[in-house]
């Protein structure tokens, strides 16, 4: 489990994160949202100790990072996967991780068969691994000593839609067996597949934070008749803000079966019902962030 509690971190008069709190709990993937430069990193880096925040805390497993003893047996993290050094090998890049964390080469070739990467491929100098061949270098890395939590930048920049589905399948797995998975990315539809919950962030505050369905659901239901005006009408009376979509159609703030049942007392035929979903989910993340997206701005000179 990590626990972040108040969190902030400012730089001078610029706030990088902006007093944040929320739980990624054992056995579920939880997915940190954000465009770019909005805390997202600042906030993993406090998390693992590389950034003392300015007010705040952040514990895993109930302890801060840096008082856990040979941490990587606890807390597998993997914040920049291009910062590994070009010249070493891939299993060089692992053996030194296993030494850290007292571990010897059967953790190597464990975490290395488990990532998927080839003999060959640890074989070879990381200067010469593309992307994604880095992003699973960077996972075995963090999974080397068997931890309980995952804190992972990025993971799945790189990784082509084969890669992002074995990703998928690993980390779910890996929740599903009890640990703990936080994940961050600024790619909506990538976090959505693999995330049972979302912490959405704007301008280093939280806008959103839930259960992934239940924030789907608050995306809202789309629905249509053949008879518009009569449909506009009675989702107006009902009290769930119908929005008229260009398509056609309107989307609610209702579940599809209110809106069905609706249907049936008013005698409305309807021909399409189905949940906004990961379109609703969308819009809401570009509306809570529209004013917060701060690309080029805002930063500390
Ligand atoms: N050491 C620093 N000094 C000043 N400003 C910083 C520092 N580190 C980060 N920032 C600023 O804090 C903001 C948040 O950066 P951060 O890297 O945490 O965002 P992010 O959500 O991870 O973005 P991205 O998706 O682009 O990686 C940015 O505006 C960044 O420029």
């Amino acid at each position: 489990m990590i626990q972040i509690e108040n969190l902030t971190k400012r730089y001078g008069a610029f706030t990088a994160v902006d007093d944040i709190t929320f739980t990624a709990r054992a056995g579920r993937v939880t997915g940190f949202l954000g465009p770019n430069g909005a805390g997202k990193s600042t906030a993993m880096r406090m998390m693992v100790g590389l950034t003392t925040p300015t007010s705040g805390t952040a514990t895993v497993l109930g302890r801060p990072y840096r008082s856990l003893p040979t941490p990587s047996r606890h807390v597998g993290v993997m914040l920049d996967a291009t910062a590994q050094h070009p010249g070493r090998t891939g299993r060089e890049t692992l053996f030194l991780a296993a030494t850290m964390a007292g571990l010897g080469r059967p953790a190597v070739d464990a975490a290395i068969e488990r990532v998927g990467l080839t003999t060959k491929e640890a074989g070879r100098r990381v200067g010469n691994y593309s992307l994604g061949m880095r992003q699973r270098l960077g996972l075995a890395g963090a999974l080397i000593g068997d931890p309980r939590v995952l804190i992972l930048d990025e993971p799945a920049n790189g990784l082509d839609p084969a890669g992002i589905r074995w990703m998928r399948g690993l980390l779910r797995e890996y929740a599903a067996q009890g640990g703990t998975v936080l994940l961050s990315s600024h790619l909506l539809h990538e976090v959505e597949q693999i995330a049972q919950d979302l912490v959405m962030i704007g301008r280093g505050r939280i806008v959103a934070h839930g259960a992934k369905d239940e924030l789907l659901r608050a995306g809202g239901t789309i629905v249509d008749s053949p008879d518009r005006a009569r449909l506009g009408a009675a989702l107006e009376v009902a009290g769930w803000g119908p929005s008229a979509r260009p398509e056609g159609g309107f989307v609610v703030a209702a579940d599809a079966q209110d809106v069905a049942r609706l249907g049936l007392t008013e005698q409305l035929l309807i021909t399409e019902l189905r949940s906004a979903g990961g379109g609703g989910l969308e819009d809401m993340f570009l509306q809570l962030t529209a004013d917060d997206a701060r690309e080029g701005v805002g930063n500390a000179a």
